[in-house]
């Protein structure tokens, strides 16, 4: 029976997760089954961390001066960078919305955040260098401190382009930091992950409801794609149409699916567009990645021409769209189990905070490896993206065209034609801000498993599409009216969409760029500050609004006699609203109180009105 050595209600050193940086924190409570220890940072923080992470306040003390005077003594003539902090971590501006009662809690936050001395410990092996921070808050919450850094870091920059933001000098002018320091990983680092290796918080019900997901998402789909193409979409004439087993399956449905992986693996590896680092990893250590999607997408476009110029029959897709599926299922299935299994000789660095609960099955859904790669190939990245959103445009033009032989058309119908834009103009934009994926939870956070596996390559290719598959039988007339009024639905929900995600982009890469440094902030204890003005000031998630209304403006085109073409905006509002619970989940761990008055000041989630 494992026992405590520090007890609740102490104050002691806490490291956080992935630096050598030690905080005073006190013991909340100890989980004999998992080992660790719930403490909380004086901001309100709150954090597990393993015995291993925490360190008695004397034992602190003691190995700070051994390890001051050691560096002392071994770098007399090293010559120090310094630097300012960059304005994202300390408010250089006050917010307005900033209140005394806050400034307070901040300076108190900033106390503690700006004593944390880092140490080499003793058994810590790893440790690359020695760092010394001296700085002073005595002023006011807004003072920018002096942070002398020494550094040895192997994790140059160099030339390359990278994701880390730009670092204001103090005198105006912003430069890009070429060291990587210690400090910057842990503030670049997403939520903590102290307890990555044991996952013990389970979500979509623990093992049961993974269990039931995994059996249920893909008969869910078979079901609306089945329904889809029936000539009576409504639920309740479901059972009616049933397809044979067998006409399920085609070998040569299979073959196509593999191969359109394969060329889209080789474009994705082709060394055009710009080489980009990640979000730090746990070790510190970040990844590269091929930002080429966009120059993917053109390609792919130029080999469907010219296929069609070869008379190549795109309809087939449409003929056989159920063996499609279920040959995407399998491939599905198949790389699950390969990605299961090689986790097992994944290093902890390597796992992911959310798939590690030693459930099998939970864990084989969720994911255990965070960024499974073949060489230069990330699997998630590239499965993410790639094959499925390519394979969504592809489809929606076979549906386009689809419908014109089915009803005899010589133009598609304006429906048709106005799904088919609209959600070309979604993927155009994904791609074009590919590289913004790499700071989202699904890359960060999320194991690569059954779930985000059969989502890139199933769900997403084909319920995406349910909309023009819908239209090839079910046309729907529209008036001008109803083409202008989508068109402008789509508009606002595409800028209120981009807007917000490219404001949260900039502010967090460089929060003085000039686009975004008029925006309000509250300032919390990581040193990053929340954006509380303007989009971010309206709803906590407006980004996920401008999606909505954009889901909305894609399914109306459909009209009004069945729910299935509604299928994609009702999985989007479920999506998103359990994300958001997620991300504010994640959100109030990092931030602690900086959070709850974030949630004060704008106290709607993702609709304005709907708390
Ligand atoms: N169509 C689809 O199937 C799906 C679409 N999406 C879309 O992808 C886009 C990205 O979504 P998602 O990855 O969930 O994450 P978000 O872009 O919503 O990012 C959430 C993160 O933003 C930061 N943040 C939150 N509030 C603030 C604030 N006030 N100021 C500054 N930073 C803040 C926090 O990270 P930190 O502070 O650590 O930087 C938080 O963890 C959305 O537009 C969404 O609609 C997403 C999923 C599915
Ligand atoms: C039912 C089930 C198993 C769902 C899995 C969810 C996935 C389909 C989605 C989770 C987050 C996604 C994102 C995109 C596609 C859908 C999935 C994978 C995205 C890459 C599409 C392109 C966008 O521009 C985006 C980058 C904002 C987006 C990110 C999230």
């Amino acid at each position: 029976m494992p026992t405590a050595r520090f007890q609740i209600g102490d104050t002691v050193m806490g490291r956080w997760p992935g630096s050598n940086l030690y905080y005073e924190v006190k013991v909340l409570s100890y989980d004999n089954k998992t080992r660790l220890y719930t403490v909380i940072y004086k901001d309100g923080t709150e954090l597990e961390l393993k015995e291993s992470d925490i360190t008695s306040l004397t034992v602190f003390k003691q190995g700070v001066t051994r390890s001051r005077s050691r560096s002392r003594s071994r770098s007399p003539g090293r010559p120090r960078r310094s630097r300012s902090r960059s304005p994202a971590r300390t408010p250089r501006r006050s917010s307005s919305r900033t209140t005394d009662v806050h400034k307070e809690k901040l300076k108190e936050a900033l106390e503690v955040r700006l004593t944390p001395v880092s140490m080499t410990h003793e058994n810590n092996s790893n440790s690359k260098h020695e760092k010394k921070e001296e700085n002073n808050t005595a002023n006011t919450a807004s003072t920018i401190t002096e942070e002398k850094t020494e550094t040895e870091s192997e994790n140059q920059a160099g030339g390359r382009y990278n994701l880390r933001r730009r670092k204001d000098q103090g005198d105006g002018k912003t430069v890009e930091l070429e060291q990587k320091t210690e400090t910057e990983t842990l503030l670049r680092t997403k939520p903590p992950t102290a307890s990555a290796i044991k996952t013990t918080d389970l979500e979509f019900g623990g093992r049961v409801g993974v269990f039931f997901l995994m059996f249920l998402l893909p008969v869910a789909v078979l079901a609306l794609l089945i329904l889809c193409g029936q000539k009576d979409a409504s639920l309740q004439s479901f059972p009616l149409e049933l397809p044979a087993l067998e006409s399920l399956w085609d070998c040569q449905v299979f073959g196509i699916v593999l191969l359109w992986l394969l060329f889209q693996a080789v474009l994705s590896l082709l060394p055009v567009g710009k080489l980009v680092e990640g979000m730090p990893l746990k070790n510190g250590k970040t990844l590269k990645y091929r930002i080429n999607g966009f120059y993917a997408l053109l390609l792919t476009a130029v080999a469907v021409g010219v296929a069609m110029y070869q008379e190549v029959d795109l309809s087939y897709i449409h003929a056989h769209f159920l063996q499609f599926y279920t040959s995407a299922l399998l491939i599905v299935t198949l790389l699950s189990i390969y990605l299961f299994i090689r986790s097992r000789w994944a290093s902890e660095d390597e796992l992911a905070p959310g798939g590690n609960s030693g459930y099998i099955i939970y864990d084989f859904f969720m994911g255990r490896e965070l960024n499974p790669r073949i060489k230069n190939l990330d699997i998630k990245f590239f499965c993410e993206m790639r094959p499925g959103l390519m394979g969504w445009v592809l489809i929606n033009f076979v549906m386009l065209q689809a419908e014109m032989k089915h009803q005899n058309l010589e133009n598609p119908s304006p429906a048709m034609l106005l799904v088919n834009i609209f959600q070309l103009l979604w993927v155009v934009d994904g791609f074009w801000h590919e590289e913004k994926l790499l700071t989202m939870m699904d890359i960060v956070y999320d194991g690569f498993g059954f779930m985000l596996t059969f989502g890139d390559l199933a769900f997403v290719p084909f319920t995406f599409t349910c909309q023009a598959y819908y239209l090839v039988s079910h046309p729907n007339e529209l008036s001008a009216f109803w083409i202008i009024t989508l068109i402008i639905m789509n508009g606002v929900g595409y800028y209120i969409f981009r807007k917000a995600n490219s404001q949260k982009f900039a502010f967090r890469k460089n929060p003085s760029d000039p686009a975004v440094s008029h925006l309000k902030t509250i300032p919390t204890a990581t040193g990053e500050s929340l954006i509380v003005s303007g989009l971010w000031g309206w709803v906590r998630h407006p980004n996920y609004l401008g999606d909505i209304i954009m889901g909305l403006a894609w399914s109306l085109p459909c009209g009004f006699n069945h729910l299935i073409p509604y299928f994609y905006l009702i999985y989007l509002i479920t999506l998103l609203v359990h994300r958001n619970a997620r991300d504010e989940h994640q959100c109030r761990k990092k931030y602690g109180s900086a959070w709850d008055e974030y949630c004060k000041a704008v106290p709607f989630r993702i609709f304005p009105g709907i708390y």
